[in-house]
């Protein structure tokens, strides 16, 4: 098969974890025949240096024309005394916004080998498995009006969401709900937030179009709590677009490092910007520290997601998984007996096994 991807680098480590994901997907094509072709472009600070803009017009250009994207990170602190409207954040939404990207799925899922990785119990991160349905293009971010007021003595942000929108990301939470164990969390502020109410109404009024979900509601306080005490108690969470902002980095302890979270932020016809959820990670930049998992395993969720490529998502996942098993790892990861590599050297050995495997295991073989 032929696709055209784009690539958007972005800032720090994005640079360093695209890189590593742009090989990999290299490797895949080599594999199974297929023909990628890969575009570069500039998003974030990098755009902002260059061409004074953190979204480019040719970027949201080739991005329309592609058949998937593969995002770093944006932002650094060279650009955090900007004016909100010129950060490379801005780069970031733009493109999720432009591209009518709704639906971000962040799925947290420990890999055995990183069990003891977490802070936290074995005991309780054991069977943790679930996906964060964040809404994506709507809420706190994209409210109007955000502005300083009198004379920079006041401040408004405003969070905002039409009943569509609601429904639109509702609906793809209830799918995702019944290809996996049938049971949706719908997250909220409900004792505070009217926009949390109508929330509350649209998953009420759709769960009668699911009725194999069992559905219920939880305060976002209590589920903040709950993802660290219980996670296995939860299977696909649903939520406004901050709220599954910070419950997603929060999760991530359970994997045992924010550089293991992919996500892939969609819309319904199947198009996709797939990014790891960390940022540019200004503290590591540079050092070939960072863990590439994230990314890799991101591209895992393109060739599934937009390519319908299942077989070459399991061999990537696998790969993922031999090398963990392995023992090597970055050091973001504390591991027993490990073996510490850069984030250059863990992608090659990543596409070492992509290269040489002969089978593919069912990933869900592989997860604790
Ligand atoms: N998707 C994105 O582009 C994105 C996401 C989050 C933050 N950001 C931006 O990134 C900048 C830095 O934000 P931050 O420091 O709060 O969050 P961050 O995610 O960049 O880093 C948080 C911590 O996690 C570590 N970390 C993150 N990814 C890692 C990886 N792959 N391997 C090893 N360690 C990793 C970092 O070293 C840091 O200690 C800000 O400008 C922020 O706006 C961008
Ligand atoms: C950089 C920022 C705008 C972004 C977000 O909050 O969406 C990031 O934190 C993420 O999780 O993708
Ligand atoms: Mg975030």
């Amino acid at each position: 098969m032929n696709k055209h991807i784009v690539m958007l680098p972005g800032d720090g480590i994005g640079q360093e974890v695209s890189k590593a994901a742009k090989q990999v997907l290299e490797a895949v094509a080599e594999r199974y025949n297929h023909t990628f072709t890969f575009e570069t472009h500039e998003i974030g600070g990098a755009a902002i240096d260059s061409q004074g803009t953190p979204l480019p017009e040719d970027t949201v250009a080739a991005c329309k024309k592609s058949d998937a994207i593969l995002l770093g990170a944006v932002g650094g602190p060279k650009w955090d005394q900007l004016p909100g409207h010129m950060r490379p954040e801005k780069g970031l939404l733009g493109i999720r916004k432009k591209m009518g990207l709704f639906a971000n799925l962040r799925p947290i899922k420990g890999f055995k080998q990183l069990l003891h990785a977490s802070p936290l119990k074995p005991e309780v991160v054991e069977g943790s498995d679930l996906l964060i349905v964040r809404e994506l293009t709507g809420g706190l971010y994209f409210g109007e009006p955000s502005e300083r007021r009198n004379n920079g003595q006041e401040v408004v942000d405003t969070l905002a969401y039409t009943r569509s929108e609601i429904e639109r990301i509702v609906d793809q939470a209830f799918q995702s709900a019944m290809v996996r164990r049938k049971h949706l969390t719908s997250v909220d502020k409900a004792n505070v937030l009217e926009s949390s109410r109508m929330w509350r109404e649209v998953v009420e009024e759709k769960k009668h179009d699911y009725p194999e979900v069992t559905v219920d509601h939880m305060l976002v306080d209590a589920a903040a709590m709950k993802l660290i005490t219980n996670p296995a108690s939860f299977d696909v969470i649903v939520t406004e677009n901050m709220f599954g902002d910070i419950l997603s980095d929060e999760a991530s302890v359970l994997t045992g490092s924010l550089g293991m979270l992919p996500s892939a932020s969609i819309r319904s016809d199947g198009v996709g910007l797939y990014e790891p959820v960390h940022g540019s990670a200004p503290d590591i930049a540079g050092e070939n520290k960072a863990n590439p998992l994230a990314a890799i395993l991101s591209t895992a969720m393109m060739l599934r997601h937009s390519f319908q490529m299942e077989e070459e998502a399991d061999q990537v996942e696998t790969a993922v998984q031999e090398v963990l098993a392995a023992k090597f790892h970055t050091a973001d990861l504390s591991l027993e007996n490990g073996v510490k590599v850069t984030g250059s050297e863990m992608a090659a050995k990543v596409i070492e096994q992509i290269s040489s495997n002969d089978t593919t295991k069912n990933i869900m073989q592989c997860y604790a």
